[in-house]
């Protein structure tokens, strides 16, 4: 039987339990600081069992997933080393920065088990165990980061293991990693941020702002939504990185603020075809859990019973709802509901169903 230990059972922690569970020879155990969350990891069946204890996780693990938070990474590698761990044991990460967790492992100079760094190129604005699936890492690129003296076998091992995401792997050096995925990954998540707030402002003083935000805004600040945890960690762990991609960011709005003040729209012209140009050169990820893609948003009043109404009159026509996300709930502003779909035929019947039944419906 191969045993894999998941600390921390959330988004990732929870998606890679659930490619895992069931296999032949597999049981999954996951671990948390908290008892109400095993509980829940349980309940859920998303592990086999659950439990607080690092030890009884760990210690006859085959595999050992860390998916907390970046800022804990290293204090697990720390408190692993110490125990009496299953020679052959394969400990690794899922962590959105590489270059700390890899140096602390390095420095501990473990014996008889194997560090190796991961990173799955997948996720969601979305957090916990309730935003696992199993479908999140599909056709995504899962980069690892070996050493110099991980030894084939065991990269081997690991790489077998995780062809149950269906992800494809690619190996990065852990300081390559984080250059590239602060500036392709961090550095919109911060400027989304910003843009959400500098928009705040504005609305705190006038409501219109955030009535007319439509699918420009929407779709540049999905991200906005992340874990204020898990990204206050990424951000504060690649410091380095973004303090440099942001200088970088002022000056490319220096370069439009200069245009502007030109009145030279042929610049502009050419920065939005440039642009254009690189996107549609970049290769489209055939993703397996394609519900967050067809999305559309539902203005509802706020009263009981509503979701209720909308499940029952798509599920009437055969219409597959994959989610349902309560945006504003307030009770004096109407509400917003976030539908998402499957495929682009089930968001279009439902946008159709919706519209004949009354509903304000948008992309
Ligand atoms: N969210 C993404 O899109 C994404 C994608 C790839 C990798 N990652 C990385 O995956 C890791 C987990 O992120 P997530 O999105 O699954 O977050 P999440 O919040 O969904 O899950 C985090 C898990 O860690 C546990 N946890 C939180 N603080 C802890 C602490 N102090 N000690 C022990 N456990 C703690 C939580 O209970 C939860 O089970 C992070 O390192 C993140 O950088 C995230
Ligand atoms: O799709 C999203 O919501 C994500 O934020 C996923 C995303 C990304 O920025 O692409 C976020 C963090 C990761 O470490 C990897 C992937």
């Amino acid at each position: 039987m191969t045993k894999i230990a998941i600390f921390g059972v959330g988004l990732i922690g929870g998606s890679l339990a659930l490619c895992f569970k069931g296999k032949p020879g597999i049981t999954v155990v996951g671990h948390s600081i908290r008892e109400s969350s095993v509980a829940k990891y349980v309940d859920r069946g998303v592990v086999d069992y659950a439990t607080t204890s690092l030890r009884e996780a760990a210690e006859d693990a085959d595999f050992i997933f860390l998916c907390v938070p970046v800022g804990n990474l290293t204090q697990y590698v720390r408190e692993l080393s110490e125990l009496e761990l299953k020679p052959g044991c394969i400990i690794t990460d899922v962590g959105s920065t590489k270059a700390s967790v890899a140096a602390c492992a390095r420095g501990l100079g473990l014996k008889g088990i194997t560090f190796i760094g991961g990173h799955p190129m997948a996720g969601s604005e979305r957090s916990g165990v309730e935003a696992a699936s199993s479908h999140l890492f599909e056709n995504a690129f899962y980069v690892l980061t070996p050493e110099v003296g991980t030894s084939d076998a065991e990269l081997g091992r690991l790489t077998e293991l995780l062809k149950l995401t269906k992800a494809h792997i690619v190996h990065v050096h852990p300081e390559e990693h984080d250059e590239i995925v602060g500036a392709i990954s961090h550095l919109p998540h911060i400027i989304a941020v910003a843009l959400v707030n500098q928009i705040r402002r504005y609305h705190a003083s006038n409501e219109l702002y955030g009535t007319l935000a439509a699918g420009g805004f929407r779709d540049i600040t999905r991200i906005a939504s992340s874990d204020p945890v898990v990204w206050r960690d990424i951000l504060v762990n690649n410091r380095g990185v973004l303090l440099g991609l942001l200088k970088d960011w002022q000056e490319e709005t220096a370069h439009f603020i200069e245009m502007l003040e030109k009145e030279d729209g042929e610049g502009i012209e050419q920065a939005f075809m440039e642009s254009g140009q690189f996107r549609s050169q970049l290769p489209e990820r055939r993703k397996g859990m394609i519900h967050s893609i067809y999305e559309c948003y539902v203005d509802v009043p706020d009263h009981p019973g509503i979701i209720g109404r909308i499940a029952t009159e798509l599920g009437n026509s055969r219409i597959n709802l994959s989610n349902i996300h309560v945006i504003e709930s307030r009770e004096d502003v109407p509400g917003v509901l976030r539908l998402s779909f499957r495929t682009q035929d089930d968001l279009d019947q439902a946008v159709d169903k919706l519209g004949e039944n009354g509903f304000s419906v948008h992309y």
